[in-house]
């Protein structure tokens, strides 16, 4: 929480106003930021200065693993975050590539899942990685990766958190992710819970120990229209201690995420929070 906190005190005393053609808002802004949590010990980052809808954050994550490309298949597992990006983007809505209601186009899952090769067909990038460390192998390149300049014009967004690199050192699992742009108040709030959560989940079902999960935010923004509810009442508050987060055991293999885990084989114990602050969300 204090790593989140400081990263929020740093935009706002230290930030440059940057103007964004997408969204059409400025966003005070700053580069670089690295995020630690300890798997190994359990520090689960969830924010305590507001309600945090953590249910929705795993949901996310389980929807990329299992390649969704569907808000309506992310609303079915439990999070409504990715309709606003599917049916209310007028450039979204005007590209041709664009299947229909609730599609996101070839981003996240839909492209680590099955990612395209040059000389023809697919790779599952993420049943290779868990395939390689189930039998205990890291070939220094256990790289999930969400990121296909290729088929940005085929999406209604870049993945922002796009790659999350693997390893093993003897039996304990460690995790790299990176993430390109930072929706401080509002996505980074789910990213940290996704960071930990991946593995935690990945650990569990290659049957290693969890380590820990560094993660690299390059550009981190406050929008505008976000910062006085940020500067003159989240940073005003004094956090709780963190909760613990409980994954149901039953969970062994990729199979298992793909076919029949709900977010209730996830629980948060011992939650303390603030109240609830409705952020606003650019899309
Ligand atoms: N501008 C922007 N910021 C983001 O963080 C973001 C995007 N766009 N587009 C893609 C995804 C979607 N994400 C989202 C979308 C909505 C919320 C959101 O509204 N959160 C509320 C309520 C969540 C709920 O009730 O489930 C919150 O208070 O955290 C969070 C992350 C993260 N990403
Ligand atoms: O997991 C996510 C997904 C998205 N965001 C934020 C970061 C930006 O504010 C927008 C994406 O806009 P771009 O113009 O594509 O950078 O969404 C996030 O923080 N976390």
């Amino acid at each position: 929480m204090k790593q989140y906190l400081d990263l929020c005190h740093r935009i706002v005393n230290e930030g440059e106003w940057v103007s964004n053609e997408r969204t059409g808002k400025r966003c005070l802004t700053v580069i670089n930021a690295d995020l630690t949590y300890d798997v190994s010990k359990g520090e689960f980052p969830l924010v305590t200065t507001r309600k945090s809808f953590w249910k929705s954050a795993i949901a996310e994550i389980i929807g990329y693993l299992r390649g969704y490309d569907n808000a309506a298949d992310f609303r079915a597992l439990g999070t409504k975050t990715w309709d606003a990006n599917a049916n209310q983007n007028e450039v979204w809505l005007n590209n041709p590539y664009r299947k229909g209601e609730d599609d996101m186009g070839l981003c996240y899952g839909a492209i680590g899942r099955h990612f395209p090769k040059p000389d023809g067909g697919h790779i599952d990038l993420l049943k290779q990685i868990v395939d390689d460390l189930t039998r205990g192998v890291d070939n220094r390149g256990e790289i999930l990766t969400f990121y296909h300049p290729g088929a940005f014009h085929m999406a209604c967004l870049r993945p922002c958190l796009y790659s999350h690199h693997f390893s093993l050192l003897g039996d304990t699992l460690y995790l790299n992710s990176t993430q390109r742009s930072c929706d401080v108040p509002l996505g980074l709030n789910f990213n940290m819970v996704q960071v930990y959560v991946l593995l935690a989940i990945i650990a569990q079902i290659t049957g290693k120990k969890a380590g820990q999960a560094f993660h690299k935010i390059v550009n981190a923004h406050i929008y505008e229209d976000q910062l006085e509810l940020m500067r003159d009442v989240q940073l005003k508050r004094e956090p709780y201690p963190l909760p613990t987060l409980k994954i149901n055991p039953e969970i062994k293999t990729l199979k298992d995420i793909e076919t029949w885990v709900t977010m209730d084989d996830f629980e948060v114990e011992d939650y303390q929070f603030h109240d609830p602050i409705a952020y606003p969300f650019s899309v």
